[in-house]
């Protein structure tokens, strides 16, 4: 089992990825308005079926009702894009929400489903020769609303190829045991929702078959038929998924894990793999990292059963969680190596200038050791020059003060023969005066005598 479920996904990976190398066609194989004539349209190969008006006006009035009631009953997220409940299974949220009149409900839809099914000749494989007995498997309510941009951006592989519910892929490789898919609309595209529409992702086109209350499609849940979700754009898309089997046996019905709600250990592992290589998460233990994830999400699982039992209330851990962990993971993960790196870095550097600085002191450490004698000489030299400047200092200060001294004197000595060749000028100028008033009875300058002496009087040296 385990390894034709791994068989399968591969063979999804690759169909999913030669799809999306070539440029998208889309072309509506049934659109919403069209009315599907009384037999179905059934087109042979791959094989598909789809079917108007499939159920009663009432059956769907009950069916979507109790729908919307269960999903808006705050065990929700309302934001959640995609949310489901499985109406046949046993126990948990699903049978108290819904109630027992929905789920008898559907089981006998399902079964009217499954009649349509064998008379359109799904119960042979195509395959093999011989038919088998198609058995109910399992079934899923969903309720799809517009993802958030964070969805998208946050999908690794782009806006068309994530894990939401518009990832393409083949129910058959989400669960081995599907071997007939059966979709019944409870709303309309264009009228409760826009957006939405159901897609095979063929290899040359996607062929469009438009959501339209009542409307039921059938098709291989195998290879044959990879398809997709296109993302809900407004509105609130509802839906019944119901999966026939030929290798299940009765007892297994509503106990087969489903892909949506909970996934078996060995989809958690596969998953947490592809996460991580996708986005190319390098981890010392790779293996051991994806048993981890593994474990976690379902120690929770149990831990919220448990919580279940004992205080009656429901603790939601669904793949879309176990999804969450995965990016906030990787997410966390890069961020921390980027702080990480940036600060190695910076360590790096900083001992690298340690390094150089080190270095550098150690040449001049060197340096010293060996300037050190000349050093020492040069001090020797410098001192007892400062000896002999010291003495020599002594000396010029007693020159100097001898120097001073004489020159107190020579400047008396000066003013001294100033005053007497002062003296001597002023006699001589006596002499000149009465030699000249002598002469004729007057004074140059017509002063008389009294008036010589007082200028003589002028000349008196103190
Ligand atoms: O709701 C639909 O149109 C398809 C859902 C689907 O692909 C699934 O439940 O596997
Ligand atoms: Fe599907």
């Amino acid at each position: 089992m385990a390894l034709r479920a791994m068989a399968l996904r591969a063979v999804q990976q690759s169909l999913i990825r030669s799809r999306f190398m070539h440029p998208r066609v889309s072309e509506t194989l049934l659109a919403a308005a069209a009315v599907a004539p009384e037999g179905g349209e059934l087109w042979t190969s791959p094989r598909r079926m789809a079917f108007d008006h499939a159920v009663t006006e009432a059956e769907l009035g009950l069916l979507s009702g109790a729908a919307q009631r269960a999903f808006s009953s705050g065990l929700f997220s309302q934001s959640a894009a995609d949310c489901s409940l499985a109406p046949l299974a046993s126990g948990a949220a699903d049978e108290e929400l819904l109630g027992l009149a929905v789920q008898e409900l559907v089981a006998c839809l399902a079964e009217r489903f499954l009649q349509r099914a064998v008379s359109a000749g799904f119960s042979v494989h195509l395959s093999q020769t011989s038919d088998g007995d198609l058995k109910l498997a399992d079934s899923l309510l969903a309720k799809l609303s517009p993802p958030s941009r964070k969805d998208l951006e946050e999908n690794p592989l782009g806006a068309e190829q994530g894990y939401g519910y518009w990832a393409p892929h083949i129910d058959k490789a989400n669960v081995p045991d599907y071997d007939v898919s059966a979709i019944l609309y409870l709303s309309t595209m264009g009228e409760q929702f826009s957006g939405g529409a159901f897609a095979f992702n063929d290899a040359d086109a996607d062929r469009i078959v438009e959501p339209k209350m009542g409307r039921l499609l059938l098709f291989d849940s195998g290879p044959s038929n990879l398809h997709q979700v296109y993302p809900v754009l407004s509105g609130t898309r509802l839906a019944l998924s119901v999966w026939f089997s030929r290798s299940l046996t009765k007892d297994a019905v509503g106990c087969t894990i489903n892909w949506f709600r909970e996934w078996p250990a060995e989809a958690l592992s596969s998953v947490a793999q592809q996460q991580l290589t996708v986005n190319q998460v390098q981890l010392p233990n790779f293996d051991g990292s994806v048993k981890l994830f593994q474990v976690m999400h379902m120690s929770v699982e149990q831990a919220s059963k448990k919580f279940l039992e004992q205080n009656k209330r429901h603790v939601y851990n669904t793949p879309t969680s176990y999804l969450e962990l995965l990016s906030s993971f990787i997410s966390v993960l890069a961020m921390k190596r980027k702080q990480v790196g940036t600060q190695q870095k910076r360590y790096k550097v900083g001992l690298e200038k340690i390094g150089d600085a080190e270095e550098q002191v150690s040449g001049l450490q060197q340096m010293l050791v060996e300037k050190k004698p000349k050093l020492e000489q040069t001090q020797k030299m410098v001192e007892e020059m400062m000896k002999v400047i010291e003495v020599d200092k002594a000396a010029a200060q007693e020159v100097s003060t001898k120097v001073a001294k004489e020159e107190a004197e020579a400047k008396n000595k000066a003013q001294a023969t100033q005053n007497i060749k002062v003296l001597e000028e002023c006699s001589i100028l006596q002499q000149f005066r009465r030699a000249t008033a002598n002469g004729d009875g007057k004074y140059p300058c017509g002063k008389d005598d009294d008036d010589a002496a007082d200028v003589d009087d002028d000349f008196v040296i103190v």
